[in-house]
Protein backbone atom coordinates (compact mmCIF):
# COMPACT_ATOMS: atom_id res chain seq x y z
CA UNK A 1 0.00 0.00 0.00
CA UNK A 2 2.45 2.57 1.10
CA UNK A 3 4.16 2.28 -1.96
CA UNK A 4 2.14 3.81 -4.12
CA UNK A 5 3.28 6.74 -6.36
CA UNK A 6 1.30 9.69 -4.88
CA UNK A 7 2.48 12.72 -6.84
CA UNK A 8 4.62 13.48 -9.53
CA UNK A 9 6.20 16.99 -9.64
CA UNK A 10 8.94 17.65 -12.26
CA UNK A 11 10.48 21.13 -13.09
CA UNK A 12 12.68 22.95 -15.32
CA UNK A 13 16.60 23.34 -14.22
CA UNK A 14 19.76 24.03 -15.82
CA UNK A 15 22.30 21.37 -17.64
CA UNK A 16 25.98 21.72 -17.36
CA UNK A 17 26.12 23.37 -21.01
CA UNK A 18 23.35 26.05 -19.27
CA UNK A 19 20.70 24.63 -21.28
CA UNK A 20 17.19 24.15 -19.04
CA UNK A 21 16.04 20.37 -18.77
CA UNK A 22 13.82 18.04 -16.56
CA UNK A 23 14.04 17.56 -13.10
CA UNK A 24 11.45 15.29 -11.41
CA UNK A 25 10.59 14.30 -8.03
CA UNK A 26 8.02 11.17 -7.20
CA UNK A 27 6.29 11.15 -3.82
CA UNK A 28 4.34 8.17 -2.26
CA UNK A 29 2.24 7.47 -0.12
CA UNK A 30 4.57 6.59 2.87
CA UNK A 31 5.61 10.33 2.57
CA UNK A 32 8.84 9.38 1.03
CA UNK A 33 10.39 11.01 -2.29
CA UNK A 34 13.09 9.86 -4.86
CA UNK A 35 14.72 12.38 -7.46
CA UNK A 36 16.27 12.22 -11.36
CA UNK A 37 17.08 14.71 -14.25
CA UNK A 38 17.92 14.34 -17.68
CA UNK A 39 21.03 14.67 -19.40
CA UNK A 40 21.11 15.63 -23.53
CA UNK A 41 23.83 15.46 -26.40
CA UNK A 42 25.32 17.54 -28.93
CA UNK A 43 26.45 15.09 -31.43
CA UNK A 44 22.98 13.08 -31.40
CA UNK A 45 22.49 10.23 -33.55
CA UNK A 46 19.67 10.93 -36.03
CA UNK A 47 17.48 7.97 -34.79
CA UNK A 48 17.39 8.78 -30.57
CA UNK A 49 14.48 9.22 -28.98
CA UNK A 50 12.91 12.65 -29.28
CA UNK A 51 13.51 14.80 -26.49
CA UNK A 52 11.80 18.43 -26.48
CA UNK A 53 14.85 20.53 -25.80
CA UNK A 54 14.62 24.95 -25.58
CA UNK A 55 17.91 25.00 -27.83
CA UNK A 56 17.24 22.96 -30.93
CA UNK A 57 13.64 23.89 -31.80
CA UNK A 58 13.66 23.64 -35.07
CA UNK A 59 14.57 20.12 -34.90
CA UNK A 60 11.94 19.44 -32.66
CA UNK A 61 8.89 21.29 -33.73
CA UNK A 62 9.32 24.04 -31.57
CA UNK A 63 8.37 21.83 -28.53
CA UNK A 64 10.32 22.71 -25.45
CA UNK A 65 11.09 21.30 -21.95
CA UNK A 66 8.07 23.43 -20.39
CA UNK A 67 6.26 21.37 -22.75
CA UNK A 68 7.46 17.96 -21.73
CA UNK A 69 7.16 18.86 -18.61
CA UNK A 70 3.63 20.06 -18.86
CA UNK A 71 3.03 16.56 -20.51
CA UNK A 72 4.34 14.66 -17.00
CA UNK A 73 1.98 17.19 -14.98
CA UNK A 74 -1.03 16.20 -17.47
CA UNK A 75 -1.06 13.30 -19.10
CA UNK A 76 1.87 10.50 -16.81
CA UNK A 77 0.97 12.00 -13.27
CA UNK A 78 -2.87 11.21 -13.56
CA UNK A 79 -1.83 7.80 -15.23
CA UNK A 80 0.72 6.41 -12.58
CA UNK A 81 -0.66 7.91 -9.52
CA UNK A 82 -1.40 4.74 -7.25
CA UNK A 83 1.19 2.46 -9.27
CA UNK A 84 3.63 0.66 -6.91
CA UNK A 85 6.82 2.11 -7.69
CA UNK A 86 8.81 -0.57 -7.73
CA UNK A 87 7.05 -2.39 -10.95
CA UNK A 88 9.91 -0.44 -13.10
CA UNK A 89 8.30 -2.04 -16.81
CA UNK A 90 4.78 -1.62 -15.91
CA UNK A 91 5.50 1.45 -15.20
CA UNK A 92 7.61 2.50 -18.08
CA UNK A 93 5.14 0.31 -20.89
CA UNK A 94 2.55 2.31 -19.36
CA UNK A 95 4.44 5.76 -20.18
CA UNK A 96 5.23 4.29 -23.58
CA UNK A 97 1.37 3.34 -23.99
CA UNK A 98 0.67 6.58 -23.31
CA UNK A 99 2.78 8.17 -25.96
CA UNK A 100 1.86 5.64 -28.40
CA UNK A 101 4.46 6.63 -30.96
CA UNK A 102 8.11 4.88 -32.35
CA UNK A 103 10.25 7.24 -31.05
CA UNK A 104 8.33 8.77 -27.89
CA UNK A 105 7.78 12.28 -30.09
CA UNK A 106 4.36 12.71 -28.63
CA UNK A 107 4.94 13.38 -24.59
CA UNK A 108 8.97 13.48 -25.45
CA UNK A 109 11.79 11.06 -24.37
CA UNK A 110 13.38 13.69 -21.76
CA UNK A 111 9.47 13.24 -20.03
CA UNK A 112 9.40 10.01 -19.75
CA UNK A 113 12.73 9.25 -18.67
CA UNK A 114 12.70 12.05 -16.19
CA UNK A 115 10.30 9.90 -14.62
CA UNK A 116 11.34 6.35 -15.18
CA UNK A 117 14.65 6.79 -13.28
CA UNK A 118 12.53 8.67 -9.95
CA UNK A 119 10.25 5.94 -9.70
CA UNK A 120 13.57 3.47 -10.09
CA UNK A 121 14.99 5.53 -7.62
CA UNK A 122 12.09 5.49 -5.12
CA UNK A 123 11.73 1.90 -5.71
CA UNK A 124 15.18 1.35 -4.09
CA UNK A 125 14.20 3.47 -1.03
CA UNK A 126 11.16 1.38 -0.62
CA UNK A 127 13.16 -1.52 -0.69
CA UNK A 128 15.56 0.08 1.75
CA UNK A 129 18.93 -1.08 -0.95
CA UNK A 130 21.61 1.21 -2.60
CA UNK A 131 20.35 1.68 -6.23
CA UNK A 132 23.04 -0.48 -7.77
CA UNK A 133 21.54 -3.36 -5.76
CA UNK A 134 17.98 -2.75 -5.96
CA UNK A 135 18.83 -2.71 -9.76
CA UNK A 136 21.33 -5.14 -9.82
CA UNK A 137 20.56 -8.03 -7.52
CA UNK A 138 22.65 -8.12 -4.03
CA UNK A 139 25.55 -9.74 -6.47
CA UNK A 140 25.79 -7.04 -8.28
CA UNK A 141 29.76 -5.81 -7.50
CA UNK A 142 31.78 -5.25 -10.73
CA UNK A 143 33.52 -1.86 -11.04
CA UNK A 144 33.51 -0.59 -14.25
CA UNK A 145 36.90 0.86 -15.54
CA UNK A 146 36.24 4.58 -15.65
CA UNK A 147 37.30 6.14 -19.15
CA UNK A 148 38.02 9.37 -19.07
CA UNK A 149 37.67 11.94 -21.90
CA UNK A 150 40.61 14.25 -21.13
CA UNK A 151 40.56 15.96 -24.78
CA UNK A 152 37.73 17.11 -26.34
CA UNK A 153 37.52 17.73 -29.82
CA UNK A 154 34.60 18.18 -32.56
CA UNK A 155 31.41 19.70 -31.83
CA UNK A 156 32.02 19.43 -27.96
CA UNK A 157 35.28 22.30 -28.90
CA UNK A 158 33.29 24.10 -31.00
CA UNK A 159 35.15 22.85 -34.03
CA UNK A 160 38.37 24.93 -33.06
CA UNK A 161 40.54 21.58 -31.70
CA UNK A 162 40.65 18.16 -33.36
CA UNK A 163 38.41 16.48 -35.74
CA UNK A 164 37.89 13.44 -33.43
CA UNK A 165 35.54 14.52 -30.45
CA UNK A 166 37.06 12.22 -27.35
CA UNK A 167 40.10 10.72 -26.45
CA UNK A 168 39.84 9.38 -23.09
CA UNK A 169 42.42 7.38 -20.99
CA UNK A 170 41.33 3.97 -19.31
CA UNK A 171 43.35 2.79 -16.43
CA UNK A 172 42.66 -0.41 -17.21
CA UNK A 173 45.93 -1.98 -15.09
CA UNK A 174 44.59 -0.25 -11.91
CA UNK A 175 43.87 -2.64 -9.11
CA UNK A 176 40.36 -0.83 -7.38
CA UNK A 177 38.13 1.90 -8.95
CA UNK A 178 39.51 4.53 -6.70
CA UNK A 179 42.92 3.43 -7.97
CA UNK A 180 42.12 3.86 -11.47
CA UNK A 181 40.47 7.75 -10.74
CA UNK A 182 43.90 8.22 -8.87
CA UNK A 183 45.24 7.27 -11.73
CA UNK A 184 43.32 9.29 -14.51
CA UNK A 185 43.26 12.52 -11.88
CA UNK A 186 46.78 12.20 -12.04
CA UNK A 187 47.11 11.90 -15.95
CA UNK A 188 44.61 14.81 -16.48
CA UNK A 189 46.78 16.56 -14.40
CA UNK A 190 50.27 16.05 -16.02
CA UNK A 191 48.10 16.51 -19.58
CA UNK A 192 48.12 20.51 -18.13
CA UNK A 193 51.92 20.58 -17.86
CA UNK A 194 52.30 18.81 -21.46
CA UNK A 195 49.89 21.28 -23.27
CA UNK A 196 51.22 24.37 -21.65
CA UNK A 197 55.18 23.78 -22.47
CA UNK A 198 53.70 23.29 -26.14
CA UNK A 199 52.49 26.66 -25.66
CA UNK A 200 48.62 25.29 -26.38
CA UNK A 201 45.49 25.97 -24.81
CA UNK A 202 44.47 24.18 -21.41
CA UNK A 203 40.74 25.71 -21.61
CA UNK A 204 38.09 22.81 -21.24
CA UNK A 205 35.57 21.68 -23.77
CA UNK A 206 32.10 19.92 -23.02
CA UNK A 207 33.17 16.49 -21.21
CA UNK A 208 35.87 18.93 -18.85
CA UNK A 209 38.66 17.70 -21.44
CA UNK A 210 41.19 20.29 -22.88
CA UNK A 211 40.56 21.52 -26.57
CA UNK A 212 43.80 22.24 -27.49
CA UNK A 213 44.17 23.80 -31.65
CA UNK A 214 45.93 20.71 -32.35
CA UNK A 215 46.65 20.26 -36.13
CA UNK A 216 46.29 16.65 -36.67
CA UNK A 217 44.31 13.74 -34.71
CA UNK A 218 47.52 11.99 -33.64
CA UNK A 219 48.83 15.27 -31.43
CA UNK A 220 46.22 14.83 -28.81
CA UNK A 221 47.28 10.92 -28.83
CA UNK A 222 51.18 12.00 -28.14
CA UNK A 223 50.44 14.42 -25.67
CA UNK A 224 48.16 11.99 -23.86
CA UNK A 225 50.84 9.46 -24.14
CA UNK A 226 53.78 12.00 -22.99
CA UNK A 227 50.69 12.98 -20.29
CA UNK A 228 50.88 9.12 -19.00
CA UNK A 229 54.69 9.22 -19.11
CA UNK A 230 55.22 11.94 -16.85
CA UNK A 231 52.48 10.74 -14.34
CA UNK A 232 54.87 7.86 -14.04
CA UNK A 233 52.46 5.09 -15.50
CA UNK A 234 53.26 2.31 -18.79
CA UNK A 235 51.05 3.58 -21.74
CA UNK A 236 49.16 0.47 -23.13
CA UNK A 237 49.71 -1.63 -19.62
CA UNK A 238 48.71 0.86 -16.64
CA UNK A 239 46.82 3.77 -19.15
CA UNK A 240 45.30 2.89 -22.28
CA UNK A 241 43.29 4.97 -24.96
CA UNK A 242 39.98 5.20 -25.82
CA UNK A 243 38.78 6.84 -28.86
CA UNK A 244 35.44 8.60 -30.23
CA UNK A 245 35.81 10.17 -33.02
CA UNK A 246 32.20 10.91 -33.50
CA UNK A 247 32.47 10.82 -36.64
CA UNK A 248 28.85 11.26 -38.00
CA UNK A 249 29.24 14.55 -37.59
CA UNK A 250 32.42 14.98 -40.06
CA UNK A 251 30.99 12.49 -42.87
CA UNK A 252 28.65 12.68 -45.61
CA UNK A 253 27.53 10.61 -48.24
CA UNK A 254 30.45 8.31 -47.19
CA UNK A 255 32.91 10.76 -47.30
CA UNK A 256 35.08 11.25 -43.81
CA UNK A 257 36.09 15.27 -43.65
CA UNK A 258 39.27 15.23 -41.77
CA UNK A 259 39.68 19.55 -41.43
CA UNK A 260 43.12 19.52 -39.47
CA UNK A 261 44.61 17.61 -41.81
CA UNK A 262 42.95 18.19 -44.52
CA UNK A 263 42.01 15.05 -45.61
CA UNK A 264 38.60 13.63 -47.34
CA UNK A 265 38.36 9.42 -46.76
CA UNK A 266 36.19 6.70 -47.71
CA UNK A 267 35.10 4.30 -45.30
CA UNK A 268 38.24 2.18 -46.12
CA UNK A 269 40.82 4.66 -46.35
CA UNK A 270 39.12 5.70 -42.86
CA UNK A 271 39.95 2.18 -41.58
CA UNK A 272 42.99 2.16 -42.63
CA UNK A 273 43.78 5.64 -40.81
CA UNK A 274 42.59 4.22 -37.31
CA UNK A 275 44.58 0.95 -38.00
CA UNK A 276 47.77 2.82 -38.40
CA UNK A 277 46.79 4.51 -34.96
CA UNK A 278 46.83 1.07 -33.13
CA UNK A 279 50.07 0.32 -34.62
CA UNK A 280 51.41 3.36 -33.18
CA UNK A 281 49.67 4.39 -30.21
CA UNK A 282 47.74 1.80 -26.96
CA UNK A 283 44.54 2.49 -28.51
CA UNK A 284 41.88 -0.44 -26.65
CA UNK A 285 38.63 0.94 -27.78
CA UNK A 286 37.28 2.59 -30.85
CA UNK A 287 33.70 4.63 -30.88
CA UNK A 288 31.47 5.39 -33.63
CA UNK A 289 34.80 5.00 -36.00
CA UNK A 290 32.10 5.03 -38.66
CA UNK A 291 28.85 7.02 -39.75
CA UNK A 292 25.44 6.30 -38.03
CA UNK A 293 24.43 5.25 -41.90
CA UNK A 294 27.58 3.85 -43.25
CA UNK A 295 26.43 0.26 -42.26
CA UNK A 296 28.52 -1.38 -45.32
CA UNK A 297 31.67 0.73 -44.19
CA UNK A 298 30.81 -0.83 -40.45
CA UNK A 299 31.68 -3.93 -41.97
CA UNK A 300 35.21 -3.23 -43.68
CA UNK A 301 36.07 -1.97 -39.79
CA UNK A 302 35.19 -5.01 -38.31
CA UNK A 303 36.78 -6.82 -40.26
CA UNK A 304 39.79 -5.20 -40.10
CA UNK A 305 39.99 -4.30 -36.47
CA UNK A 306 37.57 -6.58 -34.20
CA UNK A 307 40.38 -8.78 -33.32
CA UNK A 308 42.33 -5.52 -32.05
CA UNK A 309 40.43 -3.56 -30.81
CA UNK A 310 36.63 -3.42 -29.00
CA UNK A 311 34.34 -1.59 -31.80
CA UNK A 312 31.50 0.65 -30.37
CA UNK A 313 28.45 1.52 -32.32
CA UNK A 314 26.95 4.96 -30.96
CA UNK A 315 25.18 6.59 -33.28
CA UNK A 316 24.27 3.67 -35.16
CA UNK A 317 22.49 1.92 -32.47
CA UNK A 318 21.29 4.48 -30.44
CA UNK A 319 20.77 2.18 -27.17
CA UNK A 320 17.86 0.70 -29.15
CA UNK A 321 17.39 -3.60 -29.71
CA UNK A 322 15.95 -3.01 -33.24
CA UNK A 323 19.67 -0.99 -34.38
CA UNK A 324 21.56 -3.18 -32.16
CA UNK A 325 20.16 -6.92 -33.32
CA UNK A 326 20.73 -5.88 -36.98
CA UNK A 327 24.57 -4.72 -35.93
CA UNK A 328 24.32 -8.91 -34.89
CA UNK A 329 22.97 -10.02 -37.61
CA UNK A 330 25.13 -8.56 -39.71
CA UNK A 331 28.34 -8.73 -37.68
CA UNK A 332 30.14 -5.09 -37.97
CA UNK A 333 30.56 -4.28 -34.05
CA UNK A 334 31.16 -5.87 -30.73
CA UNK A 335 29.77 -3.08 -28.83
CA UNK A 336 27.05 -0.76 -27.89
CA UNK A 337 27.28 2.09 -26.38
CA UNK A 338 24.75 2.69 -23.78
CA UNK A 339 22.83 5.97 -23.18
CA UNK A 340 19.81 5.98 -21.24
CA UNK A 341 18.10 9.23 -23.10
CA UNK A 342 18.82 7.74 -26.41
CA UNK A 343 15.98 5.47 -26.21
CA UNK A 344 13.86 6.77 -23.37
CA UNK A 345 13.34 4.49 -20.76
CA UNK A 346 14.91 1.81 -18.01
CA UNK A 347 13.59 -0.78 -18.99
CA UNK A 348 14.52 -0.33 -22.49
CA UNK A 349 17.97 0.76 -21.62
CA UNK A 350 18.06 -2.79 -19.42
CA UNK A 351 16.83 -5.36 -22.73
CA UNK A 352 19.47 -2.84 -25.08
CA UNK A 353 21.78 -4.52 -22.11
CA UNK A 354 20.63 -7.53 -22.44
CA UNK A 355 20.88 -8.11 -25.51
CA UNK A 356 24.69 -7.13 -26.03
CA UNK A 357 25.43 -9.67 -23.56
CA UNK A 358 23.46 -12.44 -24.57
CA UNK A 359 25.47 -12.28 -27.70
CA UNK A 360 28.73 -11.88 -26.12
CA UNK A 361 28.66 -7.97 -27.09
CA UNK A 362 30.44 -5.28 -24.86
CA UNK A 363 28.35 -2.75 -23.21
CA UNK A 364 29.88 1.07 -22.43
CA UNK A 365 27.78 3.06 -20.43
CA UNK A 366 27.94 6.72 -20.99
CA UNK A 367 27.11 9.99 -20.02
CA UNK A 368 26.23 13.03 -22.42
CA UNK A 369 27.56 15.66 -22.93
CA UNK A 370 25.11 18.51 -21.50
CA UNK A 371 24.86 16.41 -17.99
CA UNK A 372 23.37 17.13 -14.87
CA UNK A 373 24.92 16.17 -10.90
CA UNK A 374 22.37 13.17 -11.29
CA UNK A 375 24.91 9.77 -10.79
CA UNK A 376 22.48 7.39 -12.26
CA UNK A 377 24.38 5.97 -14.19
CA UNK A 378 27.40 4.87 -11.86
CA UNK A 379 24.34 2.68 -10.22
CA UNK A 380 23.50 1.23 -13.46
CA UNK A 381 26.51 0.54 -14.80
CA UNK A 382 27.50 -1.67 -11.67
CA UNK A 383 24.10 -3.39 -11.90
CA UNK A 384 24.59 -3.92 -15.18
CA UNK A 385 28.24 -5.40 -14.71
CA UNK A 386 28.81 -3.45 -18.32
CA UNK A 387 32.45 -3.45 -16.81
CA UNK A 388 33.31 -0.06 -18.39
CA UNK A 389 31.78 3.94 -18.40
CA UNK A 390 32.59 7.11 -19.81
CA UNK A 391 31.41 9.82 -17.72
CA UNK A 392 33.93 12.70 -19.10
CA UNK A 393 36.97 14.07 -17.65
CA UNK A 394 38.18 13.97 -14.15
CA UNK A 395 37.08 17.50 -13.25
CA UNK A 396 33.96 19.61 -13.39
CA UNK A 397 30.64 18.48 -10.44
CA UNK A 398 28.77 17.13 -13.27
CA UNK A 399 31.40 14.62 -14.39
CA UNK A 400 33.15 13.57 -11.12
CA UNK A 401 29.71 13.01 -9.17
CA UNK A 402 29.67 9.82 -10.99
CA UNK A 403 33.15 8.73 -10.62
CA UNK A 404 32.68 9.49 -6.93
CA UNK A 405 29.57 7.76 -6.72
CA UNK A 406 31.91 4.67 -8.08
CA UNK A 407 34.18 5.14 -5.39
CA UNK A 408 31.22 5.08 -3.01
CA UNK A 409 29.90 2.03 -3.96
CA UNK A 410 33.35 0.23 -3.73
CA UNK A 411 33.85 1.21 0.11
CA UNK A 412 30.08 0.14 0.65
CA UNK A 413 30.75 -3.22 -1.00
CA UNK A 414 34.18 -3.63 0.38
CA UNK A 415 36.05 -6.84 -0.24
CA UNK A 416 33.27 -7.86 -2.46
CA UNK A 417 34.18 -5.06 -4.69
CA UNK A 418 35.45 -6.49 -8.21
CA UNK A 419 37.30 -4.29 -10.15
CA UNK A 420 36.65 -4.58 -13.98
CA UNK A 421 40.22 -4.06 -15.51
CA UNK A 422 41.47 -4.97 -18.78
CA UNK A 423 38.67 -8.05 -18.66
CA UNK A 424 36.21 -4.98 -19.04
CA UNK A 425 37.08 -4.88 -23.24
CA UNK A 426 36.06 -6.54 -25.71
CA UNK A 427 38.18 -8.02 -28.88
CA UNK A 428 37.37 -10.87 -31.52
CA UNK A 429 39.93 -13.30 -31.83
C1 LIG B 1 28.70 11.43 -25.20
C2 LIG B 1 28.68 11.72 -26.49
O1 LIG B 1 28.36 12.97 -26.93
P1 LIG B 1 26.89 13.57 -26.98
O2 LIG B 1 26.30 13.42 -25.63
O3 LIG B 1 27.09 15.00 -27.39
O4 LIG B 1 26.14 12.77 -28.00
C3 LIG B 1 29.04 10.73 -27.51
O5 LIG B 1 29.02 11.03 -28.70
O6 LIG B 1 29.37 9.59 -27.17
MG1 LIG C 1 29.76 8.78 -29.16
Amino acid sequence: MNNQIQQITAREILDSRGNPTIEVDVFDTAGRSARASVPSGASTGSREAIEFRDNDKSRFGGKGVLQAIEHIHQTIAPALIGCDARQMRQIDAKMIELDGTENKAKLGANAILGVSLACARLGALQSDLPLYQYLGGTGANLLPVPCMNIINGGVHARWQGADFQEFMIAPWGAGSISEAVRWGSEVYQALRNVLKEKGLSTGIGDEGGFAPQVKSNREPLEYIVQAIEAAGFKPGEDVAICIDPASSEFSENGIYTLKTENAKLNATQMSDYYAKLIDDFPVVLLEDGLAEDDWEGWKVLYNKLAGRVELVGDDIFVTNITYIQRGIDEQLANSALIKLNQIGSLSETFDAVNLCHQNNWGTFVSHRSGETTDSFIADMTVAMRAGHLKTGAPCRGERVEKYNQLMRIEQQLGSAAVFAGKNAFIRNC
